[in-house]
């Protein structure tokens, strides 16, 4: 009945990744990282780590994409156990929208609680510059409207419901603290709140379709996360999400800006000092229930 029968990602494809990573590491993370692209620093600040590659971990897929280096990290992060993706699958990848959000089951099946993402972005809102973070507060998911989704097929009961709610998909009290965060660290000059579009990609968009995402209502575009949030949410992990504008999306034809992925890598190297201080502080201020601590 489920997606289960050699799809790879099914309920017990996912438990079985899960009881593999478990076997060896010492603690059930809390928290579940995704770092964007060129954004991989975040893993550096746990201690005692734990370092899977991709290709080591069963059944995992691989990252193709540069910036994204391929390695899961557990670890510990001011006495919170956190696993963290360095690299993430994007559907350009040539994956099914349901193998690279298959992440998020397993980071569930870990115990992990509360996932954080963040991802490189394009500027649509003409009052973002280059530099700054969005703190997401909603999303378009612009491949659901042609009907992809990572929960299209049988749903499976065991995750979570048939159709799950998205008007709450971005934890608002955390929201609310990432934006106390950023004022104690002097960071109200460059932190922002927004709306993020995801599209397919690889190509980088047009002017007509930059200029019609922002009439839409995005503040920023980019080829990830969505999926991952709404796998996520409909098994019950709360979520957090950041984008770092790397570039401003191209809306004038007499602009001569192009965008390209070295500026999207660059600006991730300039800001993600600030970036991983803003995450990891945050990290130190949530609550956890912590239902499966041993
Ligand atoms: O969303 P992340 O993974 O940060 O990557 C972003 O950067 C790449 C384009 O430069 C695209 O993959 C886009 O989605
Ligand atoms: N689609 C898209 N993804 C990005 N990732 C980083 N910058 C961009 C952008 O301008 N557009």
């Amino acid at each position: 009945m489920f997606p289960d029968s050699g799809s790879g990602y099914g309920y017990e494809e996912c438990k079985a990744i899960a009881s593999w990573l478990l076997e060896r590491v010492p603690k059930r993370p809390l928290v579940g990282i995704v770092c964007g692209s060129g954004l991989g620093g975040l893993a550096d600040g746990l201690k005692d780590q734990v370092t899977f590659s991709y290709s080591d971990i069963p059944n995992f897929p691989q990252s193709t994409v540069h910036g994204h280096a391929g390695k899961l990290v557990f670890g510990i992060l001011k006495g919170k156990p956190c696993v963290c993706m360095q690299g993430r699958f994007h559907l350009y990848e040539g994956y099914p929208v349901q193998k690279i959000t298959q992440p998020m089951r397993i980071f569930k099946l870990l115990g992990v609680e509360t996932v954080i993402l963040t991802n490189a972005a394009g500027g649509l809102n003409q009052d973002f510059k280059v530099g700054d973070v969005m703190i997401i507060k909603d999303h378009i998911n612009m491949p659901g409207f042609a009907g992809i989704n990572p929960l299209t097929g049988p749903n499976d009961d065991r995750f979570g419901v048939r159709f799950p709610c998205m008007s709450d998909a971005y934890d608002r009290e955390l929201q609310h603290m990432a934006h106390e965060v950023a004022s104690e660290l002097g960071y109200t000059d460059f932190v922002r709140e927004g709306v993020y579009c995801v599209l397919g990609g690889p190509s980088f968009e047009t002017i007509a379709e930059c200029r019609m995402l922002h009439r839409l209502g995005a503040d920023a575009v980019g080829m990830s996360t969505v999926h991952e949030v709404i796998v996520a949410r409909h098994c019950g992990m709360r979520v957090f999400a950041l984008s770092l504008i790397t570039n401003k999306a191209v809306m004038d034809y007499d602009s001569q800006e192009k965008a390209n992925h070295e500026e999207v890598l660059q600006t991730g190297k300039e800001r993600s000092k600030q970036l991983e201080k803003l995450v990891c502080t945050l990290i130190t201020r949530m609550e956890h229930d912590n239902n499966y601590a041993h």
